[in-house]
């Protein structure tokens, strides 16, 4: 397909009901598991987004039987496939390729991948990846662009340095088999952490503790096949109650699990919008005037980083002065370049933003420099007065399943167009 863009003409309050899709973070974690199990698996409530779509091909790339049904649910069977390497084109589809590293060693104790694409955010360095597998027995190393890990594995103490959701995912993926017993210690709390354990013990693993700081994973020799249904997405349900926040709406989010959203949920209750949760719904109303209020990143349960784009984009409105610090990655305030052009006062300093909310935002062209600078250029584009043009939407794309047609559908006026 070639260059295409979104039009947003903003000023609509968003007003309705929508359903969240399965969590992509959680997806590009499950997919490469697949690998680990003797037997087919069935993974249900995928998001249809191209990051899912690229493990479909890695997983067909490495010779497993791959049966997708895009929205639907994929059915693996891992047994045919014998390969131990994916191509340079598939690993920079999507950040999550690196899984494949854990999934690999932990299948055949051995696995060659290129370093990663995905969004640059950031440095986003693997040391912790690779320190994690020498603790639990293999040799790994990053060396001309190849990442490689080999070994059998005996398991082990993992200590890491710093909370890393991907080096914790990619410890769980290779230790699941290891002949020993593993210990990570500062785990990451996330909840695709804990999705992907419950996924990996529903075909016989034996891992307990995920959700805490410390995880412990007894290996086996073998692993059953499994359906299983990925969770709701947390950053979508997110960006999806900042949008009907920043519009002014009324909007009821289904499908989600609310205590996922308590960190982003405080925070849009300070600003004085109303948020109001049931079982698996989560309804996001404002009454009056939004606040400013500081915002930090932090690891889960803290405001996460990938909801920080979105709720920035948000503060630009809001009636006060803003400071919003990015304590993760490096370079997460390339959006707001980008949301100036729109009248928004914004400085950058180090790893804070300061923000000056103003009355009102003006449409104008902009363009995507990571998927959740995509999604909040939409945020600020859907209460602009005017139209705004978004360039390279296919950053959003890699994380929102029909992201024009939810939004639409609660009465956004948005469409996408090729940009020749
Ligand atoms: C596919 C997926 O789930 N992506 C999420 C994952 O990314 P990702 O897994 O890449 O993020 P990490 O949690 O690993 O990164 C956290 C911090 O640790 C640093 N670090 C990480 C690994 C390492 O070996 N060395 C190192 O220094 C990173 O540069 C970053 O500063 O968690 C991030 C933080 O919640 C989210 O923004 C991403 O959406
Ligand atoms: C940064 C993100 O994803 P990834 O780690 O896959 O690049 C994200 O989901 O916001």
């Amino acid at each position: 397909m070639g260059k295409e863009r979104m039009l947003i003409t903003g000023g609509h309050a968003l007003e309705g009901e929508v359903r969240v899709s399965g969590g992509k973070n959680t997806a590009v974690a499950v997919i490469p598991a697949t690998l680990l199990s003797d037997e087919p698996c069935t993974i249900e409530n995928l998001p249809d987004i191209e990051d899912v779509h690229a493990l479909a091909d890695i997983l067909v790339e490495l010779g497993a039987k791959v049966d997708y049904e895009p929205g639907r649910c994929m059915h693996v069977d891992p047994r045919p496939a014998e390969g131990v390497e994916i191509s340079y084109h598939n690993a920079q589809r999507l950040r999550a390729s690196y899984y494949l590293l854990g999934a690999l060693l932990g299948r055949c104790g051995k696995a060659r991948v290129p370093t990663p694409g995905g969004c640059e955010i950031g440095s986003r360095p693997v040391d912790q990846h690779l320190k994690g597998f020498r603790s639990i027995g293999a040799e790994a190393e990053e060396i001309g662009g190849m990442l490689t890990a080999e070994g059998t594995l005996t398991g082990g103490d993992v200590f890491f340095d710093m909370v890393t959701v991907g080096a914790t995912v990619n410890v769980m993926l290779a230790a699941v088999k290891a002949k020993g017993q593993t210990f990570i210690y500062n785990a990451a709390k996330e909840p695709h952490i804990v999705d992907l354990a419950n996924f990996l013990n529903s075909m016989g693993a034996k891992i307990k503790g995920a959700g805490t700081d410390i995880i412990r994973i007894r290996g086996v020799q073998r692993l059953h096949g499994s359906t299983y249904a990925v969770i709701p997405d947390q950053i979508e349900t997110g960006t999806l109650m900042i949008a009907a926040a920043a519009t002014g709406g009324d909007v009821i989010i289904d499908g989600c699990i609310p205590t996922h959203m308590d960190a982003l949920s405080a925070k849009l209750l300070e600003m004085g919008v109303k948020v109001t949760d049931s079982d698996d719904a989560i309804r996001v109303h404002v009454v009056g005037p939004r606040r400013a209020i500081n915002v930090k990143t932090q690891v889960y349960p803290g405001f996460p980083t990938d909801l920080q784009q979105p709720m920035s984009a948000l503060l630009t409105t809001a009636k006060g002065t803003s400071l919003v610090t990015e304590t993760i990655f490096e370079q997460r305030f390339r959006h707001l370049d980008e949301i100036r052009r729109m009248g928004a006062h914004v400085r950058v300093m180090d790893r804070t933003a300061i923000i000056e909310g103003v009355p009102e935002l003006y449409g104008a062209p902009m363009t995507a420099s990571d998927l959740r600078a995509g999604a909040a250029l939409i945020v600020a584009a859907l209460m602009a007065r005017g139209t705004s043009e978004i360039y390279e939407p296919h950053y959003i794309d890699r994380g929102y399943e029909h992201i024009e047609d939810k939004l639409r559908s609660l009465g956004a006026e948005i469409r996408r167009e090729s940009a020749l």
